[in-house]
């Protein structure tokens, strides 16, 4: 099976090693030519809690190119999946370099936290089939280094957002036999036919934790130590599951607890919105908190407190804090 992973970032090279580690022929996409030569020079080492070696990848065993070269290499030499692992703000480039890969069939899975980004790239592609992954994997790239924070969960499934929606080229078999690999090479993963719910409870966990660690620059788990936080975080809750309901999607009833348990279980952890800020990266806010109030639109009402973090934000775009 051949895998390609456009973003070789945190996630996109932890799935790739482990993949590759495993026997499968891994194919990098990134962004400049500069990173591919680099990985090929340095190889990768992916450290996991559990294991006293880190996993090496020589460099000469990695395959990498420009995201340029790959229209042209599927038109000779096409994949068996396309696992897109860059962040919510790349993907209208890659979009662009994507969309005339004209090779069928042509099954994505979409990594990505917040929503929109399926409907936009199912516009733009309406043959392919994607799916939608969600995971509770922690990954952390430092240089040529992956540091794995746990073992997560990773669900896989195709959303509503998928429109039309089909089983896909690849078929049933072809998504369990992804799956299948993808355990092999050391993850929790399952097929979900519920994939809409995991979307939007991740939705509101990101909506709550990710612009306010952003904003007071604190851990995850130090959103829990003081009442004024846990008060706005729970309005900010309470505005998103109100919207929910006005829009009919399904939330479990202990949803509130689960988000506090998840402040509790990666307590340490730097959000992935606050370590945008702090590097003066773009942040994933449009997709989050940005399509909470687009939501809240739709079924006619307002979002104050979600556009408020919205706007503060994105206010700190391009420069960040430092
Ligand atoms: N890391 C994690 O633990 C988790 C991440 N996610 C989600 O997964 C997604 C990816 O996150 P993460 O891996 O942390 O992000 P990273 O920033 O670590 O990786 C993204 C990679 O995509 C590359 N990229 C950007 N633009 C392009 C392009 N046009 N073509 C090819 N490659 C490109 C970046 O390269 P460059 O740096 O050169 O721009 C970078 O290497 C996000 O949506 C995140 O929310 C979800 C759950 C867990
Ligand atoms: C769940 C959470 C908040 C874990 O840090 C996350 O997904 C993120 O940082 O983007």
């Amino acid at each position: 099976m051949i895998i390609d992973i456009i973003g070789a970032g945190s996630l996109g090279l932890l799935y790739g090693s482990k993949l590759q580690a495993a026997g499968q022929q891994v194919r990098y996409w990134t962004r400049t030519s500069e990173q591919a030569s680099n990985m090929k020079r340095l190889g990768l080492q992916i450290k996991e809690p559990n294991e006293a070696e880190a996993l090496s990848i020589s460099g000469a065993d990695i395959q990498a190119h420009c995201i340029m070269k790959l229209a042209e290499t599927w038109a000779h030499s096409p994949g068996s999946w396309l696992l897109l692992m860059v962040k919510q703000t790349a993907m209208d480039d890659i979009i662009h370099d994507i969309k005339s890969i004209s090779k069928e069939p042509l099954n994505i899975i979409c990594f990505q936290n917040g929503i929109g980004h399926v409907a936009k790239l199912q516009k733009a592609m309406r043959r392919a089939t994607i799916h939608n992954a969600i995971t509770t994997e922690g990954a952390k790239r430092i240089g040529n280094e992956v540091i794995r924070a746990g073992e997560g969960q990773t669900w896989i499934g195709q959303s509503e957002e998928a429109s039309p929606r089909h089983v896909g080229q690849a078929g049933e078999n072809g998504l369990i036999s992804l799956v299948h690999t993808i355990q092999q090479a050391g993850f929790d993963c399952t097929v979900s036919n519920q994939i809409d719910k995991l979307i939007y409870r991740k939705l509101i966990i990101n909506a709550v934790i990710n612009p306010l660690t952003a904003v007071w620059r604190v851990s995850n788990g130090e959103l829990l130590l003081n009442k004024e936080r846990t008060t706005i975080m729970r309005q900010l809750y309470d505005e998103a599951i109100t919207i929910y309901r006005a829009s009919g999607i399904t939330a479990d009833a202990d949803l509130w607890e689960q988000l506090l348990k998840v402040c509790q279980a990666t307590a340490s952890n730097t959000s992935s919105m606050l370590a945008d800020v702090l590097e003066g990266r773009r942040t994933e806010i449009d997709s989050i908190n940005g399509q909470v109030v687009n939501l809240a639109h739709q079924c006619g009402l307002t979002a104050p407190l979600h556009e408020t973090l919205l706007h503060l934000i994105k206010a700190m775009h391009p420069e960040g804090v430092n």
